[in-house]
């Protein structure tokens, strides 16, 4: 695992404490009928299509944000906690991820260059921004990357456990969050987070006050992200009334 689980031995830092706690809205994000439709294999190929082209946009976006946390690793100045090397990595998937994306896209006949913003993909591209915020802490922005990482982790390894039928041509997709090597990367996100949170919470930090309020501006940081992620997933599945007619 991560060298700080033992087997049969439950993990317990404040990230699974919040996963635990509002476990409804977790396994909303992480197990949506659009995923659960991709692991039984009935998805629509046209909803695949618009996750695509959508997720593609949030990507782009998303490149910006993890460099503002790297920036914020660097800051802090605390070497020997390896943070940057694994921010660092992160990045460097997120570029071949951009070329997967752009390859996928050929390959499905989605014009990358046409694909226009939804609402619930300008949303969340609006709370990346706010997150870049220099006001924003360094535990709460480890917090949500940890938390949009793990989203996908967790669902697309779904897809690929034992019994599901995924399509042979979504495996790849599937493959690219849902592998164990991403999830290792997720693993030490989470420990990233669990550490800052748990430095926040024990007061170690010079105002005790200001850092409960960290804590607790994570939690909810934590809740928008899931949120967020219900609303992309439900956008891709067609269910979120995106370009529909006007709401009444
Ligand atoms: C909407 C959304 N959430 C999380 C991810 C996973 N992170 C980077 O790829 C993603 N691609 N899209």
């Amino acid at each position: 695992m991560d060298g700080k689980s033992k087997p049969g031995v439950p993990y317990g830092g404040m990230t699974d404490t919040w996963a635990k706690k509002h476990r409804l809205i977790y396994i909303g994000a992480t197990r949506h009928p659009f995923i659960l439709s991709i692991r039984d294999g009935t998805v629509d190929l046209s909803a695949f299509k618009r996750w695509l082209g959508q997720d593609y946009i949030f990507v782009r976006a998303f490149v910006p944000f993890v460099a503002s946390v790297l920036i914020r690793a660097y800051k802090k100045g605390d070497e020997s906690s390896g943070d940057m090397e694994v921010i660092l990595s992160g990045l460097g998937s997120l570029n071949d991820e951009i070329a997967w994306f752009k390859q996928e896209a050929s390959k499905w006949g989605v014009d990358l260059s046409q694909v226009a913003p939804e609402k619930p993909t300008q949303h969340y591209c609006r709370f990346l921004e706010e997150l870049m915020r220099p006001e924003v802490d360094y535990t709460v922005a480890t917090a949500a990357f940890w938390a949009i990482e793990t989203v996908y982790q967790e669902s697309f390894a779904h897809c690929l456990e034992e019994g599901s039928k995924t399509p042979p041509e979504l495996q790849e997709a599937c493959q690219r969050w849902g592998n164990d090597g991403f999830g290792h990367y997720c693993s030490s996100l989470r420990n990233i987070a669990d550490r800052q949170l748990e430095k926040a919470a024990s007061g170690s930090e010079p105002l005790v006050k200001v850092s409960e309020d960290v804590v607790s501006k994570a939690e909810v940081t934590f809740l928008r992200v899931l949120e967020y992620e219900v609303d992309f997933w439900n956008m891709s599945c067609g269910t979120a009334g995106h370009s529909a007619a006007p709401k009444p």
